[in-house]
């Protein structure tokens, strides 16, 4: 069997399989046709289905009905927590991956978690998602982490009202220590981790740290919750949809010291985020709800996840804590700080040459400051025990 794509003079790609003798010319021009004639053929190991609608050309190159690829591997920790009970379906039903990547979701929790994280295993199962391969539950890392492609690291302690994220330190950086030796050892070696749990910044560094094998690049943590606070603040300030805000910066840790940055961002007519509301939202939420952002947390990660896959738009960057060597913005080295970067081929690099007023530049050292702190304690903590 033979096959060639082509370009024809009236730029619509066209699609030429000879099959069985036969030449198969398919157009694709993005338009929906009717209900058609199915024929499949399978291409280079994938089985790519054609709806045939009498003509030569309009034919739509459809894929959607069968998913040949291999099954992503995703891990996803604190499974039975509330972020993951609004994650999960996410990540299964292709809203991040896309329609024709199969998933296979490992679940990591705690023993005692062991119950309720079956009750959620049950529940994906009971959505017959056509995309989710298989579900593994276990309280085993060494089990989670095997083979993955994507670890989603949600399962720490969460903040309760009135504490500090700083008090998060001590609980939960040493499960970070732990699970980044797990990862190392039987993990993939081009594994991307995706950091979520508090104080998300340091507990990413931490993992980096005991996961020496893996790429420090690799290491990504969340702070697209507040870049899409920011982003979502501003367009109601403007009275614009959400999406028509792009390019505010996070800068920094994900903590009241943050320094979100509205003054390279499109659509906006000069006015800059109000601090407060964005770097004091999670506080918020948590004392109207009683418990930590949930579902707001999710669909960032989702949109965290799904820029490492598939890259940055064009002319757009994203914010996300990022190991700080090599910066150009003055950033001391070792820390996960969150900058501005571009992303495409699941590499991600730092968007440089932006300007940094004084004003800025006072504030993104606070935050710097605050994490190199954080980094010292952490470490003091897990040398001490
Ligand atoms: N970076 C960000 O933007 C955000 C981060 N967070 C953080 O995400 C984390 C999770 O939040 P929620 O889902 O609301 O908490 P949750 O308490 O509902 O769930 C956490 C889950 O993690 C599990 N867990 C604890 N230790 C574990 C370990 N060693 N291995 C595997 N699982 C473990 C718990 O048993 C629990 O099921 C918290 O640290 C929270 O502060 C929350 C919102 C936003
Ligand atoms: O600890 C908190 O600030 C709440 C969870 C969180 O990180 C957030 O909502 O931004």
């Amino acid at each position: 069997m033979s096959h060639v794509y082509k370009r024809s003079i009236s730029c619509h790609w066209t699609f030429e399989v000879e099959v069985e003798g036969m030449l198969w010319v398919h157009r694709w021009d993005r338009r929906a046709f009717g209900r058609r004639r199915h024929k499949s053929v399978e291409v280079e190991d994938m089985l790519w289905v054609h709806r045939w609608d009498g003509r030569a050309f309009g034919r739509r190159r459809h894929k959607s009905d069968v998913h040949t690829a291999e099954p992503l591997r995703v891990c996803v920790t604190g499974a039975a927590g509330q972020i993951a009970y609004s994650l999960l379906y996410q990540l299964a039903k292709g809203d991040v991956f896309g329609q024709d990547q199969p998933v296979i979701l490992i679940l990591l929790d705690i023993p005692v978690m062991m119950g309720a994280l079956g009750g959620v295993a049950m529940e994906l199962q009971d959505c017959a998602l056509p995309l989710l391969k298989e579900t593994i539950a276990t309280d085993d890392p060494k089990v989670a982490f095997k083979d993955i492609d994507l670890a989603i690291m949600v399962g720490a302690m969460p903040r309760r009202e009135g504490m500090l994220r700083k008090d998060l330190l001590k609980a939960n950086v040493k499960i970070f220590e732990v699970q980044g030796k797990a990862i190392d050892e039987v993990a993939k070696k081009d594994v991307r981790v995706v950091v979520v749990g508090n104080p998300a910044n340091t507990n990413c560094l931490v993992m980096s740290q005991y996961a020496k094998t893996i790429p420090k690049e690799n290491f990504s943590c969340l702070t697209r919750l507040d870049q899409n606070r920011a982003q979502a603040q501003i367009a109601a300030r403007l009275n614009v949809k959400n999406t028509e805000v792009r390019n505010v910066i996070i800068w920094g840790n994900h903590s009241s010291t943050q320094f979100p940055d509205a003054s390279h961002a499109k659509m906006t007519n000069g006015d800059s985020v109000t601090e407060r509301t964005v770097q004091k939202r999670g506080a918020a939420v948590i004392a109207a709800r009683k418990f930590s952002s949930a579902v707001s947390a999710a669909k960032a990660i989702c949109d965290h996840v799904r820029d490492l896959w598939n890259g940055t738009k064009e002319g757009e960057w994203t914010s996300m804590g990022v190991i700080s060597d090599g910066n150009s913005y003055g950033v001391p080295d070792n820390v996960m700080y969150s900058f501005p970067v571009r992303i495409k081929n699941r590499k991600w690099e730092f968007v440089n040459g932006l300007s940094v007023s004084d004003f800025a530049r006072s504030k993104m050292e606070a935050t710097a400051n605050e994490l190199v702190e954080e980094r010292d304690t952490a470490f003091q903590f897990l040398s001490t025990e």
